[in-house]
């Protein structure tokens, strides 16, 4: 199966979610994200990243516009949405009758790129293989680990090609050869396919190490955009994080950050 590549831009522009009448994100702008690369979303508990991906997912009602090239996402009905944007929640369903593989099938079947059923089986065994789990296709998803679970959510995304990629800390559940064999795989993706990848994290050293640009969000609002070197600074992590710290390149030329305190 053949993806087409997607070269159109994702804006963001004065972008406003709330739950009821509790404002969580408001009149939000951001640098627009280029086709082919990923993005980490990083920043406190509560700071509203789950919140924001959900409403760039289409998932939450949000006012502003969302725009990938000229196409205004919010004004699309949810197939049209869903067949754009992916998204992979941070709490993945537990009871599921169904396994891996048929899994992969029913996500394949819905997505816009489905192709004939030889070319979905053919998809869902390649995504499974390149994910390292293709010996969990027989296998039902409520007999996994967490973490073969979370992989098994991510294969589905992944398989179903969207041109925008938001996974919602999909390495929570996973050891560490794991979340690094899972964000080079994003990032191959991205590159490959034009896919905008945007990756919520907590593990600031794994977003420097994997993505070309860190979005921190404090209280619903961009605190620091820019590459890891720009976004990733001991007075950004004073203030949005309350933390003494000192961030340092390592003999490779990644950031690094050691917390020597909590303010
Ligand atoms: N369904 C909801 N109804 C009302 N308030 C909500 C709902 N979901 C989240 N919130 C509130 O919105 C704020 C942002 O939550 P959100 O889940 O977006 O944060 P987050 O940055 O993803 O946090 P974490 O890192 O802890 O997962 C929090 O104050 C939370 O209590």
């Amino acid at each position: 199966m053949t993806y087409p590549v997607n070269t159109q831009s994702l804006a963001v522009e004065g972008l406003g979610i709330s739950y009821g009448k509790r404002a969580i994100i408001t009149n939000l702008s951001t640098a627009p994200f280029a086709p082919g690369s990923v993005s980490a979303l990083v920043g406190p508990n509560a700071a509203g990243k789950t919140t924001l991906l959900r409403g760039l997912a289409g998932l939450l009602r949000a006012q502003g516009a969302v725009r990938l090239g000229k196409t205004e996402l919010l004004s699309l009905s949810s197939p049209e949405y869903s067949g754009i944007v992916g998204y992979m929640p941070q709490s993945l369903p537990q009871r599921v009758a169904l396994t891996v593989y048929e899994a992969m099938l029913t996500a394949l079947k819905t997505s816009r790129r489905a192709g004939s059923a030889t070319d979905i089986r053919r998809t869902a065994m390649a995504t499974l293989e390149r994910l390292g789990i293709a010996d969990l296709a027989m296998r039902g998803l409520d007999e996994l680990s967490g973490g073969q679970r979370q992989l098994a959510s991510l294969a589905q995304a992944i398989a179903r090609a969207p041109a925008v990629l938001l996974l919602d800390e999909p390495t929570s559940a996973l050891d560490l050869a794991h979340q690094h064999r899972v964000m080079g795989t994003v990032r191959q993706i991205a590159h490959e396919r034009g896919t905008i990848c945007i990756v919520v994290l907590h593990d600031i050293a794994l977003a420097c190490r994997w993505c070309e640009r860190v979005v921190v969000l404090s209280k619903g609002a961009i605190a620091a955009d820019g590459t890891p070197e720009a976004a990733v600074t001991p007075q950004m992590l004073a203030t949005v994080y309350g933390v003494d710290a000192r961030v340092e390149r390592c003999s490779r030329g990644f950031v690094q950050v050691m917390v020597d305190a909590t303010l």
